[in-house]
């Protein structure tokens, strides 16, 4: 009795786990003012907590449909959603559209945008400074002790000041800032441009560890340093036309 209680339970929790789903449904986008879409119909999909790579040729598109993702510009048409499935495939209910805070980007070279004497002002850089933000600011604490430890940096000093960080640790760092929001996707625009050899290596390891618990999208030249981690990629062709394909390494 007690045993089959227990599988039908077992059975409940697997029929309500099912998983989500980003869904980037035929999008296009002209910029304002302009005659021509930088991106035209655009599809992909990439399940929760795996790995997609966009590759192709410099002014295809691929920051462009970043900038979308990540909701500072708007398609001019088409739609950006998170579908959830049941473990069979099914859609379970309503698409939602994919909400800005979910979001979290990391530009390419992101230490040039950092502002702060300490890593500590960098990272709390915008929280409210308000008496009455407290209960806010203590939840933003823990979050930040979180994204500090899972990109490696607690050993370091929060005193120290970003600019003296090594280029591996610098993109740590941006990482961490955008961990601090506990985001579901994570968006990389060229994470490893710029780095030697050494901290290009760290930052991949440092992915692979992400990847366990966020989903996360990389648009990236470095095709064989990320070729391990990828489970979907993607060329965008010039035009901002976007077709699934291996990575051709
Ligand atoms: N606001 C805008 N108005 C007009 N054209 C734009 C605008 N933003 C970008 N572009 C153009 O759109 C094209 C795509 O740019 P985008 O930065 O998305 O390409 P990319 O594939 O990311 O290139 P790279 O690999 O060099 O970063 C480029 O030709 C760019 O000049």
């Amino acid at each position: 009795m007690v045993s089959r209680r227990f599988s039908w339970r077992c059975r409940a929790e697997r029929v309500s786990a099912g998983y989500s789903q980003l869904e980037v449904r035929e999008v296009s986008y002209r910029p304002p003012g302009t005659e021509q879409n930088l991106l035209n119909q655009t599809s992909l999909s990439l399940r929760e907590k795996s790995f997609g790579l966009i590759f192709g040729r410099s002014g295809s598109g691929k920051t462009t449909l970043l900038q979308l993702l990540a909701g500072l510009s708007e398609p001019t048409s088409g739609s950006i959603c998170i579908q959830k499935y049941d473990d069979s495939g099914n859609p379970m209910g309503l698409s939602e559209v994919l909400a800005s805070q979910r979001v979290g980007i990391v530009f390419q070279f992101p230490e040039r945008y950092f502002l702060s004497d300490t890593i500590l002002e960098e990272v709390t850089f915008g929280w409210p400074r308000q008496k009455a933000d407290i209960p806010l600011r203590e939840q933003l604490t823990l979050k930040l002790q979180n994204a500090i430890n899972s990109v490696g940096l607690s050993a370091i000093s929060l005193d120290k000041d970003p600019q003296s960080l090594s280029g591996g640790f610098k993109r740590r760092l941006a990482l961490a800032i955008q961990l601090v929001q506990t985001p579901d996707l994570l968006l990389l625009d060229e994470p490893l441009a710029g780095l030697d050899w050494k901290a290009r290596a760290d930052v991949v390891n440092l992915l692979r560890d992400l990847k366990k618990d966020h989903t996360i999208l990389v648009v990236s030249h470095d095709l064989r340093e990320l070729y391990p981690l990828v489970d979907r990629s993607w060329r965008m062709e010039m035009g901002g036309v976007l077709k699934e394909e291996p990575l051709p390494v």
